[in-house]
């Protein structure tokens, strides 16, 4: 029985200087017109779209099954800008599976993982080169890139966990982060 479950161990190589994971057989692209309806100021990513619809973040994945007992691991890697003066952000969701937590190890740029419970709890954990954020059951969480650069986390979670948009792109986050001058502000 457990033969058939059996599945081959392997390895895969970050280059940590550059934050790359090499050998990738797993890739996910979200371009801004991936995010209508996530930012406060929809014109400002209209314009955005129109005038060239940008990269606005990758995943990079070594593919695992998605069934329980697999771990899912892999790159995030979002990019640096505003919509508006929001800065940009993932999407975010909860886990299909809530009970599912995840953990974020930031390899390169400057961010927040902003996160929020359906009570309406919500929290800002910084990120930066080598601080490691967790993600408890519960929480939905979305990456905000407040660098000038690439924001680069590695992440593992269960997986089966799966991903819930649908609840929080009805709830939205209770806060926003945005570029103000030189300050970031979360309100
Ligand atoms: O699913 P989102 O919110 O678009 O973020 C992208 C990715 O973030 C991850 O949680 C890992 O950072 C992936 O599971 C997911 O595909």
């Amino acid at each position: 029985m457990i033969d058939q479950l059996l599945m081959e161990p392997f390895g895969a190589d970050i280059d940590l200087a550059e934050a790359v994971l090499k050998d990738y057989n797993a890739h996910l692209v979200r371009k801004a017109s991936s995010m209508k309806g996530h930012y406060a100021d929809a014109d400002a990513l209209e314009k955005l779209i129109q005038q060239g619809d940008p990269l606005h973040y990758e995943v990079f994945e070594k593919a695992v099954p998605q069934e329980t007992g697999h771990l899912q691991f892999g790159l995030s890697k979002l990019q640096p800008g505003t919509v508006g003066e929001e800065f940009f952000m993932t999407k975010g969701h909860y886990h299909e599976i809530p009970e599912a937590a995840e953990v974020y190890l930031c390899l390169r740029g400057k961010g927040y993982m902003l996160m929020k419970t359906t009570e309406g709890e919500c929290r800002a954990e910084y990120m930066e080169r080598g601080r490691v954020v967790y993600v408890p059951p519960y929480w939905a969480h979305r990456s905000v890139n407040v660098g000038d650069e690439p924001l680069i986390t590695f992440y593992v979670y269960p997986g089966d966990a799966g991903h819930n948009y649908g609840d929080i792109e009805e709830e939205g986050f209770p806060k926003r982060i945005y570029k103000r001058g030189d300050k970031v502000e979360i309100l």
